[in-house]
């Protein structure tokens, strides 16, 4: 396949750069009037219209995209499609006033969807999941994490995370798989925290591990959730098993959530709704990403991350959906990377940069997704004709996504 007349080729990254921290992030490399060769599901060759070699002009295979941009698919490293039913009781309970803390203490929240979860059976969950995921992509997401976390039994986390499996194997992209049994406790664990967190260790983490279901492991770091030392010990035997860390942390305090994070070599902390300069201090010197999810603060009406500090600092910051029923009813990577801007404060080349290659990055698969660069899996989109690529971000709830492309292949849903 064969793009021709390129208006901006967006994200021409060196394929060894598969991080962006500090003045990296405002980086953005466009090739105006490009022509962009796909072969075999890859990124064959790109360049500009005016030096393109006459033989590859003769190939059968062409769109034009006249006017048109093309960027690297979303990356989006932080959501939780599989859930059984959406919450919009709590929706209503928001606007009157309540907050995600007393919702979930009312018997809302994560308790309320993992209630219904465990009476859903896996192809309920698969095809609620699948149809959402579908949505996704049609957005332009070429590359996804889901978590569990609604089962928070041995028998649901594993139908969570099975899931997950079918979805990896039914879907175009690559999918990372993160076990998330330490969400929430359960009612009957409310006063024996210990209980559950041996069930994770040694009933669900041993399973888990053998049948290979999941990539990470991921802890709601937070007063009222699991605390620092829980989280440490949860983190610590999912490294016994192999399971590396991403964390929910500093979402609605700075607990401390950052720092344990960093210690147990999380790839990444999520949220940092409540970021300070003791976040940011801890992260600098560190190599975990700093996950920022504009939507969840948007949605919930809670503070926005502190992006502008975190990238002064030079901690490489990624922007994800976070799609939940409870938090973020919505995975369009679009509005993501808006809210980066007009939230965040993010410049356009540092949003996309977040959402693409440093998305990539904290699903540990940057060397073949998240830029324009030879060798690299082809998911792309190409958007509707545009004046400049900041037009994207800047006119937030319009799609500018026109044309999916994934492994070198239009993909119609
Ligand atoms: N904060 C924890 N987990 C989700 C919300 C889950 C829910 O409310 O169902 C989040 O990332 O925002
Ligand atoms: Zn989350």
């Amino acid at each position: 396949m064969l793009i021709t007349n390129i208006k901006g080729l967006v994200g021409v990254h060196p394929k060894d750069k598969l991080l962006l921290r500090g003045n990296e992030m405002s980086n953005l490399p466009i090739l105006e009037n490009a022509w962009l060769l796909v072969e075999d599901g890859l990124i064959k060759d790109f360049g500009e219209m005016s030096k393109i070699p006459a033989l590859i002009l003769n190939l059968s295979s062409q769109i034009s995209a006249k006017g048109k941009f093309v960027f690297p698919s979303w990356c989006d490293s932080h959501t939780h499609i599989v859930f059984a039913a959406s919450r919009e009781e709590e929706f209503a309970m928001k606007i009157q006033g309540k907050t995600y803390e007393e919702i979930a203490a009312a018997g809302g929240g994560i308790l309320n969807s993992a209630d219904k979860l465990q009476h859903a059976s896996e192809n309920e969950l698969f095809e609620s999941a699948s149809s959402r995921l579908k949505n996704m992509i049609l957005q332009g997401t070429g590359a996804v994490e889901i978590k569990s976390g609604y089962g928070l039994t041995v028998e649901s986390e594993i139908k969570m995370l099975r899931v997950i499996q079918r979805l990896k194997a039914n879907f175009p992209i690559p999918i990372k798989a993160t076990f998330l049994a330490a969400h929430a406790y359960p009612k009957e664990f409310k006063d024996n925290h210990q209980g559950y967190i041996d069930l994770i260790i040694h009933e669900m983490l041993p399973q888990i591990a053998e049948e290979k279901l999941a990539d990470y492991i991921d802890v709601f770091c937070e007063k009222g959730f699991f605390s620092v030392e829980e989280t440490d010990q949860i983190l610590k035997a999912g490294a016994k098993f192999g399971l590396k860390a991403k964390i929910h942390a500093n979402q609605l305090s700075a607990s401390g959530a950052v720092e344990v994070g960093v210690k147990n070599y999380a790839v990444s902390v999520d949220h940092l709704e409540e970021t300070n300069q003791h976040t940011i201090n801890s992260l600098k010197t560190s190599n975990t990403i700093a996950t920022l999810l504009p939507s969840c603060s948007f949605y919930l009406g809670i503070p926005f991350a502190d992006a502008k500090g975190l990238i002064t600092e030079n901690v490489p910051v990624a922007l994800a959906s976070d799609y939940n029923p409870g938090s973020t009813p919505s995975g369009n990577m679009n509005f993501v990377v808006s809210l980066g801007c007009i939230k965040l404060k993010m410049q356009p080349e540092q949003a996309i940069n977040a959402a693409t290659l440093n998305g990539a990055a904290a699903m540990e698969i940057s060397s073949e997704y998240g830029s324009i660069s030879i060798g690299k899996k082809a998911n792309l989109f190409i958007t509707k004709p545009m004046p400049s690529m900041a037009y994207l971000p800047y006119s937030f709830g319009e799609t500018q996504v026109e044309t999916i492309i994934l492994n070198g292949e239009i993909y119609n849903g």
